[in-house]
């Protein structure tokens, strides 16, 4: 879950790139790239940090251009070097640059064919250089000194019949336009909009609906699955499906977690949902024990607030901030590496003693992935005096990989994986624990929406939606991004010397 945004505008718009990516940031922690492009040049700058760190004022000068493409990164392939910051580039045909979210689940093969057949070369080990050299093969195979919309879309035709996995991309050709695209089963998200100007009509690209919101960029719609839209550098918008199948599948973590609450994803208010997800819980609290004795409801900031809330309404008790978040902190779950998530969640979170103190206290939190975060919280409310410590999830638990774009790749590191509810609330310390159960999570992000047939719920029940995920593909990322072979691959990266295209430092 990576951020991504390209703007087709009438001025420079390297400013709108950087709000864009600010107001993504959530998406990714670890990296930060844009590009624009003036007169056939193009201005790219990328690196490891956030976003305030790798723009500096030096760097925003040169980024010149009306056009435009910017990423923030959390890896979910290759490793977490700066040589693998987003946007890519490849010099032919046109000159091509790439932005994505989300994670490709053939790519050892596509790979191979790339070096084997399209006689191409790759310098990382990353699925979305994979990506891009995939559809820069596929365009340039139209053979065109200057290539059309229907070369572009035929383009993108190729790409998901060769592609297998999660993605949403935004991609530049230079001095033609700006892409977007969505994979045939919509597992990411991605919008797209615009604004007026007194120049003209500006359009943009984004994996969420908050950051058209905040630019003032209206809401079109989100891409169907398997559609491209494809924005000339003179302001013309196209669309097209591109897939032969296509079938939205949203991932349903991105309503989880992943989203902000003030984004819209595939006409769902991920606010709305999260208040009904409050709601349900609330309902099986009061099924299985109607007469309990919680004193308090307290959220564990930052995600689990809107369904603490709401659930706090529906039981009739109290809800109270007994946590303040450092708001210097980043988000624990995508940081790269336990060790790093660990130390963060204390740094991060700090409890009020008088919410707690003698009190029978229900904490809600949106999911439990590794057990991180609960497992320390507990200790924390009952350092701070609780009588009984209840905790309640508004998601189901988690016990499968995910493949499409979340760095969950191993069973081993998921605390519900071949556990019980009672197994997990003796493991993270819980006098009760309450998960939400599945169907009531579906109809919490469905609410009545008939245009979503079937979210992606693999990490709660183990059905990919791209139906080819299988035992053997499961064994080889966990073996290959299972934290402990991370934590190995880094001490090699740091060895490395890159060959990487960013500007000055
Ligand atoms: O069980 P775990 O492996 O700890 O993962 C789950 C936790 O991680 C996330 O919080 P995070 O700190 O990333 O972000 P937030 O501030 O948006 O809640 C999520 O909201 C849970 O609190
Ligand atoms: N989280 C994502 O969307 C990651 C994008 C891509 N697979 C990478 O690792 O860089
Ligand atoms: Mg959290």
């Amino acid at each position: 879950m990576c951020g991504i945004v390209g703007i087709v505008g009438k001025s420079n718009i390297n400013q709108a790139l950087y709000d864009a990516l600010t107001v993504l940031q959530h998406r990714g922690q670890d990296a930060a790239g844009m590009v624009t492009s003036k007169n056939g040049r193009l201005f790219l700058r990328k690196d490891n940090g956030l976003v305030r760190d790798v723009f500096r004022t030096r760097h925003m000068k040169e980024l010149i251009g009306n056009v435009g493409i910017g990423h923030v990164r959390y890896p979910t392939a290759g490793s977490s070097s700066s040589a693998e910051a987003q946007p890519f580039y490849v010099n032919s045909p046109y000159g091509i640059t790439l932005a994505h979210n989300g994670n490709l689940t053939n790519v050892e093969q596509l790979a191979k064919e790339i070096y084997e057949s399209d006689l191409r070369h790759m310098n990382t080990n990353s699925d979305s250089e994979v990506m891009l050299n995939v559809f820069a093969h596929e365009l340039s195979r139209r053979g065109k000194l200057q290539p059309t919309k229907e070369d572009v879309f035929a383009a993108v035709s190729r790409v998901h019949e060769r592609c297998r996995g999660g993605y949403a991309v935004v991609s530049m050709i230079t001095g033609y336009g700006v892409l977007g695209f969505r994979d045939p089963h919509g597992i990411r998200p991605i919008v797209f909009g615009q604004r007026h100007t007194e120049e003209g009509v500006e359009y943009m690209i984004a994996s969420e609906s908050v950051a058209l919101d905040v630019l003032g960029f209206k809401l079109i719609r989100d891409l169907a699955p398997g559609e491209a839209v494809y924005i000339t550098e003179d302001g013309q918008l196209h669309t097209r499906q591109c897939a032969k199948d296509p079938v939205l599948n949203p991932c349903i973590f991105e309503q989880v977690y992943l989203a902000r609450p003030d984004s819209i994803i595939d006409g769902v208010s991920v606010y709305k949902a999260r208040l009904r997800m409050g709601e349900k819980l609330a309902d099986k609290i009061l099924n299985e024990r109607p007469d309990h004795d919680i004193d308090v409801v307290i959220p564990i900031p930052d995600t689990s607030r809107t369904s603490a809330l709401e659930l706090a309404n529906r039981l009739g008790v109290k809800y109270r901030e007994g946590f303040v978040k450092n708001r210097y902190i980043g988000r624990t779950f995508i940081m790269p590496g336990q060790a790093a998530r660990k130390k963060s969640v204390r740094q991060k979170l700090n409890a009020i003693d008088l919410e707690f103190r003698g009190k029978n206290v229900m904490l809600v939190d949106d999911s439990i992935v590794r057990g991180t975060t609960c497992k320390q919280i507990i200790q924390m409310a009952r350092e701070a005096g609780a009588k009984n410590v209840y905790f309640c999830s508004a998601a189901p638990a988690v016990r499968y990989p995910n493949v499409y774009g979340i760095d969950m790749p191993s069973v081993h590191e998921l605390i519900a994986h071949n556990r019980t509810t009672e197994e997990v609330a003796a493991l993270i310390g819980a006098d009760w624990l309450v998960y939400q159960d599945l169907q009531d999570l579906v109809d919490s992000v469905g609410g009545g929406k008939i245009q979503i047939e079937k979210f992606d719920c693999a990490v709660f029940d183990g059905k990919y939606v791209t139906g080819d995920i299988d035992d053997k593909y499961l064994q080889h990322i966990e073996k290959v991004r299972s934290d402990l072979a991370l934590t190995a691959q880094q001490v090699a990266n740091n060895a490395t010397i890159d060959l990487h295209n960013s500007s000055a430092g």
